[in-house]
């Protein structure tokens, strides 16, 4: 199959993520800093947006792989905490399948299922629009915060005798 995505740059005037809660600094300007748009959940429960791979996130030609990460992060946490409660991100794993193409659209999947009290498994897909071929895959467990307001409050509070 060709894996190469079409080159349609269309990064300008995104559309609002407002369907799903976003993170503190997203919510302030009110869309995804990483670009991902048009964040629907489907019929079937899963959840697809949309994404123009910026061409600042070069590594080498094709998008630095943390970039990648950090998209996941963003998607499989989005609708993490669309399941229940705010959760945060404890493991991701991501899969590199195919170099990711700058100024490509790509058409991004996730869902995701609880696992006990706490736990959710996340999984996710990153696809060319054109093609439909894989570019990269990712696992996560998200961890619903017992006390979100103690654990921000921990985090940030100026370094005394660390217990780590
Ligand atoms: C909508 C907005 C989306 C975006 C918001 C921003 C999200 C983020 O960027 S998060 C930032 C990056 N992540 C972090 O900073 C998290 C740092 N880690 C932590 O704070 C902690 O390790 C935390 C909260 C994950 C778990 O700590 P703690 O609450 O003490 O967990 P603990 O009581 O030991 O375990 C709770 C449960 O989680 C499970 N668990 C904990 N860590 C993991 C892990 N890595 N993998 C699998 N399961 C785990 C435990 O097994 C336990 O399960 P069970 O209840 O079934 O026994």
């Amino acid at each position: 199959m060709d894996m190469r995505c079409g080159d349609r740059r269309q990064d300008e005037n995104p559309v609002a993520v407002r369907e799903f809660e976003l993170c503190e600094a997203c919510e302030i300007v009110g869309s995804c800093r990483q670009g991902i748009d048009d964040l629907r959940r489907q019929a079937d429960g899963t959840v697809r947006g949309e994404i123009v791979v910026p061409s600042a996130v070069a590594g080498r030609a094709v998008a630095h792989g943390g970039w990648t990460a950090w998209v996941f992060d963003e998607l499989l946490g989005y609708t993490a905490n669309s399941l229940r409660g705010f959760s945060v991100t404890a493991e991701l794993a991501v899969k590199y399948r195919r170099p990711v193409p700058l100024g490509a659209r790509v058409v991004l999947t996730a869902s995701g299922r609880m696992d006990g009290e706490r736990r959710r498994l996340m999984r996710g897909e990153m696809r060319c629009v054109d093609t439909g071929g894989l570019l990269a895959s990712a696992e996560g467990v998200w961890i619903e915060l017992a006390d979100a307001d103690a654990h921000y409050a921990r985090a940030t509070a100026r370094p005394q005798k660390t217990s780590l």
